[in-house]
Order: structure tokens, then sequence, then C-alpha cells
């Protein structure tokens, strides 16, 4: 099929050059002309394992290509996706204004029949008034609106969406239905198809729970520590029950990233338009504003709470590992408030630190972690790179000040920890004392 995707983001990057690698012709569009010559060129504006070479492979193949010209891209395009970016205003709702201009935009060129389809995460009764916009602009209403949201994580963007558990296509007509599903077959996955507003909801409340597990497991992991249990250990004999599930129970600084914290206040202020107090989501998002502190507790107590001029290794900055997206990250967070207490931070992380500048001002960072640890009073773990995970803990502790290891992910066995002789307080753990001065 002859595909338009709008806007190159994590979303309409990956799954334009997806929807191509099945075999479909696809251009992708965004406003922003030097993205695009990069782009063009095979340059590709995030960091994502393995979207490079598929992008290189389907331009080369003629089955993707990429266009600042809306009118001409969607010119032979049976269906075009939405795929811009629905960032959070002051109060938490949605904005939509980067999805009204497309929407005007296809309104002033429709002069055939298309599938328009909403792939960026917005409120119910999007698909609606987006429908309304274009019926006004065009004149006319040959066309279909349809709903269907993104699931992909970043980090996995390729393999999520190559390997879906589940297309869901919220349509309105048999037309929008049949084309979108024909669409979707060579991903040979679940279907779930209903009408938009639901299909709308879908993605909030999957978000909204994933988010729901992360800071339920993070209170528990903060009853932990104070009555003496393994958090870890509690989400695995929670998780191994079908019903429970293993996924999202890692305890840790809490959720960030560019979906979570924007999604579930978005959802929180839909419920709030249709009169609803949605009370457990608040919590949720509640718990997780705080969680991210309790590493900055646990580094004031390893020193008494006095961190001036102490040296302070941090590793990771972004949000989650294998992404150089540092928005909502923890980082940003706690990093400043090191730093308000006097304590030289010196950060690494393998991918995220040219955007980590742009998020943290007065951030220090090197090239590697060697240099972070060299002589560090403490060495803090803020995202769960595999870099980090396999960290020789013998070597590490022969270049440190003295062997102070505070992990908000959870890495290392207390077990091994122990043995090391280091201090390391971890997140719902008990706290291994070691032997510091
Ligand atoms: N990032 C994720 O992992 C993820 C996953 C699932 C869903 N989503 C949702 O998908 C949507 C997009 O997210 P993202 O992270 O890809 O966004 P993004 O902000 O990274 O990218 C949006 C792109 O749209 C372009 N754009 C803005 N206005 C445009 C216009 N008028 N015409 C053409 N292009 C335009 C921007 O230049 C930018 O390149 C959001 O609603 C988000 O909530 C994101
Ligand atoms: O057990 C867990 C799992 C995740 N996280 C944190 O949760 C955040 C989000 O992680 P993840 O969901 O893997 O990344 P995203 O790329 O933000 O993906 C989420 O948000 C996307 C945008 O809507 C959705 O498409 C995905 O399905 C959804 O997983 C990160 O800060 C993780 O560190 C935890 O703290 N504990």
């Amino acid at each position: 099929m002859n595909i338009c995707v709008i806007g190159t983001g994590y979303v309409g990057l990956v799954s334009g050059v997806c929807f191509s690698e099945i075999g479909n012709k696809v251009t992708c569009v965004d406003i922003d002309e030097n993205k695009i010559n990069n782009l063009k060129e095979g340059i590709i504006p995030i960091y994502e394992p393995g979207l490079e070479e598929l992008v290189v492979k389907n331009i080369e193949a003629k089955k993707l290509s990429f266009s600042t010209d809306l009118n001409t891209a969607m010119e032979n395009a049976e269906i075009i996706f939405i795929a811009v970016g629905t960032p959070p205003k002051e109060n938490g709702e949605a904005d939509l204004r980067f999805v009204e201009a497309v929407a005007t935009s296809i309104g002033k060129k429709l002069n055939n029949y298309k599938v328009i389809v909403t792939k960026s995460t917005v409120p119910v009764g999007t698909g609606k008034w987006i429908k309304g916009i274009i019926e006004k602009e065009s004149g006319h209403n040959n066309f279909d609106v349809a709903s269907n949201p993104e699931f992909l994580r970043e980090g996995s963007a390729i393999f999520d969406t190559m390997n879906m558990e589940r297309a869901v296509i919220g349509v309105e007509s048999e037309k929008a239905k049949e084309w979108l599903t024909k669409l979707h077959e060579p991903f040979k996955t679940n279907i779930v198809i209903s009408d938009i507003e639901t299909a709308e909801m879908i993605k909030y409340a999957a978000n909204a729970f994933l988010a729901t597990k992360i800071s339920f497991i993070n209170e528990i992991a903060n009853i932990c520590e104070l009555v003496g249990a393994d958090v870890t250990k509690v989400a695995e004999g929670m998780g191994l029950d079908n019903r429970i599930g293993q996924a999202f129970l890692a305890a840790g600084i809490g959720y960030g990233g560019s979906c979570f914290p924007k999604d579930t206040n978005a959802l929180i202020n839909i419920a709030e338009k249709a009169g609803y107090n949605l009370k457990i989501v608040k919590d949720v998002e509640d718990v997780n504003k705080n969680q991210r502190f309790r590493i900055y507790d646990k580094v004031k107590e390893a020193f008494n709470s006095d961190l001036n001029g102490k040296k302070l290794a941090v590793l990771g900055l972004a949000f989650k590992p294998n992404t150089d997206d540092m928005r909502a990250a923890p980082s940003i967070d706690i990093i400043p408030k090191l730093q308000e207490e006097g304590a030289l931070v010196l950060a690494y992380d393998p991918v995220a630190m040219k955007n980590a500048h742009k998020e943290i001002p007065n951030l220090q960072t090197v090239e590697s972690y060697i240099e972070a640890v060299q002589d560090a009073d403490a060495v803090i773990i803020l995202t769960d790179w595999e870099e980090f995970k396999n960290l020789d803990l013998i070597t590490l502790k022969g270049v440190v000040k003295q062997p102070v290891l505070i992990d908000g992910r959870n890495m290392f066995s207390l077990d091994d920890m122990e043995e090391l002789g280091y201090y390391y307080a971890s997140i719902g753990r008990k706290t291994v004392k070691g032997n510091i001065k």
C-alpha cells in the first residue's frame, strides 16, 4: 500500500520504516528541514538500536523516502498516519496544536478518498475532532478517520514493532477496517478492532496500568526497607503468578520518559473533564514523583547528611537504557539536588550525555565510566545500562576513594557486595554497611 507518515519522531520514524520493511511504499514527512535532509542521507536523529540499518536498507530498496512537502507526499497515499508530538500542557492536558496543524494541512489538500489515522497518543474524542477539521477544510467527507495507537518502547522500538503483541484499530467504517487490517496482516499479530474512542482509551489505559505496576512495586519496596524484606524476591514471588506477571515489577527510582508521566497526567485530565476523579492514577503519579528522591536520601544517609566536597560519580543519565532520550529522566531532578548540597558530580552515560547537557545546567560529564569513578567518594547508578551491569566490582573498588555504591536500579546481589566489602544501598533491600570512613 502507499503510506504517508507525518512526524519523524520515534513513532513516525519507527512505524514508517517498519511499514516499508513489510512491503509498503512509505513517505515520512516532517516540518523540520534539517531532520529530513539528514534522514535522506540515512542520518538518524535519535539513538535507537537497529534503526539506522533498517532506514538505509529501505531507502536503498526505494520503499522509504523522506520529504518536507506534505502535499506531494500525500497525493498518492492511501493511508496517512499522524505521528506528531502531543506534549503536556501546564495542567497535564495533552497539547493538540501539532495534531491540529497537521489535520488542517491534510484538509486543505484532500481531494480523493484516504484513511487518516492517528498514531500519536491523543485524548478520547480527538479522532472525531480531527474529522471535523478535515471536513471543514476540504469541504467534503470523502475520507475516513481512524485510531491506531502505538505501543513501542524506546530502546527496543524496532523489535517491538516487528513483533507487536497486538494492533489496536479504532474505526467507524468497513473500508478503514479492511485497509488497516490488511496493512497489519504481515505482522501476524492479534488485531483488536473497536470504535475510535475505545482505541484512544486503550492506549492511555495500557500506559496508566504499566505505570501503576511500577509505582505499586516501588511502594512495596519502600515498605520492604522498613520491615527488612527484599523487594526483588517479593516481585519474583508475586510475578510467578500468571495473573500478575513478572514484567514491570522492577523497583527503582520510578518511571521517566516521554510517555508515562505525560500520559498518566493526560488521563487524569481526561477523567476530570468527564467529571470523574481518577484517584488511583493520581496516586501513581504522586508516588512516582517522590520515588526518585529516595536515591538522594540514600546518598545523604551514607555520608551522615554531609555531601559538601564529596566527589560523586553518577553512572547513567537517560531515563532507561538503550536510548539517548532525556525526557523526564530522574537524573534531571537528582543531580541538581546533590550539587545543591555541595557535592561535585561527575556523570557518564554511554549515549545520553549530549542531550543531558541541554536538560541539566552545570552538568559535568566525562567520556568513560572509569574516569567518573576515579577517586570517587560514592558511585551512584541511575540507569540500568548493560555496561554497568557488567562492572568489574573488584577493579572498581581499587579506583574509588571508598567503596560506596548507591544503586537506583538494584543491579547487584547483596551477597556479592557484602563479600566485596562495599557499602551498598539499593531500593527495597537492606543496606549492606561495609566499612566506610
Ligand atoms: N516516543 C515513544 O516511545 C512513543 C511511543 C508510543 C506513542 N508515542 C506517542 O506518539 C507521538 C509522537 O511521539 P514522538 O516521541 O515520536 O514525538 P517527537 O516529539 O519525538 O516527534 C514529533 C515529530 O513531529 C514533527 N512535527 C511537528 N509538527 C509537524 C507538522 N505540522 N508536520 C510534520 N511534522 C511535524 C516534529 O518536527 C518532530 O520531528 C506522541 O503522541 C507520543 O505520545 C510515543
Ligand atoms: O519494571 C519496571 C519497568 C520500567 N521502569 C521504568 O519505566 C520507564 C518506562 O520504561 P518503558 O516502558 O520500558 O519505556 P518507554 O519507552 O517509556 O515505553 C512506554 O511508553 C511508550 C509510550 O507511550 C509505550 O508505547 C510503551 O508501551 C511503554 O512501555 C523507565 O523510566 C523505566 O526505567 C521501572 O522503573 N520498572
